[in-house]
């Protein structure tokens, strides 16, 4: 398939090697520099469309690719409270997106391990549900999507948590005035990939489980499989359709 790199950063290089290596081709390389070239690429040429730009650009950039009637397979974190506005233009233009805020198989197994524990730990409240997520240094949003996709799948599954907070790197002490949130403390270090606890913490004891994506190679295979999976779809789809419940 041909594929429209749509941000040619750190992810769009590293999904760039895994859909050469997988046999497709990459019909164009638009970073922030050569914007203006999506007006000129021809719509045949292209299959569909890898969105991993910045949370500034990616709503603009999403619309215009559903407008060109492209799939958007879009991995950008950041943008969601533009999210209705997307999905009522790929309705309307009878589209396909696919998003998601992490793309690893591991990460996705983790988000269900996630709402499970959340479940189980509604019959003991003395355990204080938090959350750490560590990026590298160039990463521009806080807390990160994987955290935010986390902190929806306990507010869903733990009677009394309705809401999240945020705790940036630097900040002092504890932002959680009452129980109802799950606290996301946000840490920015080195050139890590992505690491993400959740905990409960008791007087006695504490629970953690804890995911660490180990390079960016786990995302990009995702995003070349969602890619290659939405081609003739029609819809908004997410890892659940493309993993199946029964798989994961
Ligand atoms: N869902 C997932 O599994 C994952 C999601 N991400 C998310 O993907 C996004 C990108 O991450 P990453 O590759 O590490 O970031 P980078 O900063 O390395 O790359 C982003 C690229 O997008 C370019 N860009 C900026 N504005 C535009 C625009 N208007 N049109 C096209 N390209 C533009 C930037 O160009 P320039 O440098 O010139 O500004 C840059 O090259 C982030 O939101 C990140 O959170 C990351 C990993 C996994
Ligand atoms: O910016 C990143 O690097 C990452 N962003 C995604 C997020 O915000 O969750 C996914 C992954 O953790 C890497």
């Amino acid at each position: 398939m041909n594929i429209l790199l749509l941000g040619y950063g750190k992810m769009g290089k590293a999904i760039e090697q895994i859909a050469l290596e997988r046999g497709h081709q990459i019909a164009a390389r638009i970073d922030a520099d050569n914007r203006a070239d999506l007006e000129t690429t021809p719509s045949d040429a292209v299959d569909v469309v890898i969105e991993f730009s910045s949370p500034e650009s990616a709503t603009e950039n999403i619309k215009y690719c559903l407008q060109r009637g492209w799939p958007v397979v879009c991995g950008t974190t950041g943008w969601l409270s533009h999210r209705t506005e997307i999905e009522k233009i790929c309705q309307e233009k009878k589209g396909a997106f696919f998003y998601a805020s992490n793309y690893s198989i591991g990460v996705n197994l983790f988000f269900r391990l996630n709402k499970t524990l959340a479940r189980f730990m509604r019959n003991y409240p003395s355990y204080q549900v938090s959350m750490t997520e560590i990026h590298h240094t160039e990463k521009r949003d806080a807390p990160s999507g994987t955290a935010i996709t986390l902190a929806e799948g306990v507010l869903e599954n733990l009677p009394g948590k309705n809401r999240w907070v945020n705790r940036e790197a630097g900040s002092e002490g504890s932002l959680i005035d009452s129980t109802d949130a799950v606290e996301i403390e946000s840490l920015r270090e080195g050139t890590v990939p992505g690491t993400h606890t959740v905990r409960y913490d008791s007087e006695v004891d504490q629970i953690e489980i804890k995911h660490i994506a180990h390079s960016r190679q786990g995302f990009a295979l995702g995003a070349v499989v969602a890619a290659e999976w939405i081609i003739g779809r029609e819809g908004i789809f997410g890892m659940d359709d493309l993993l199946g419940s029964d798989q994961l």
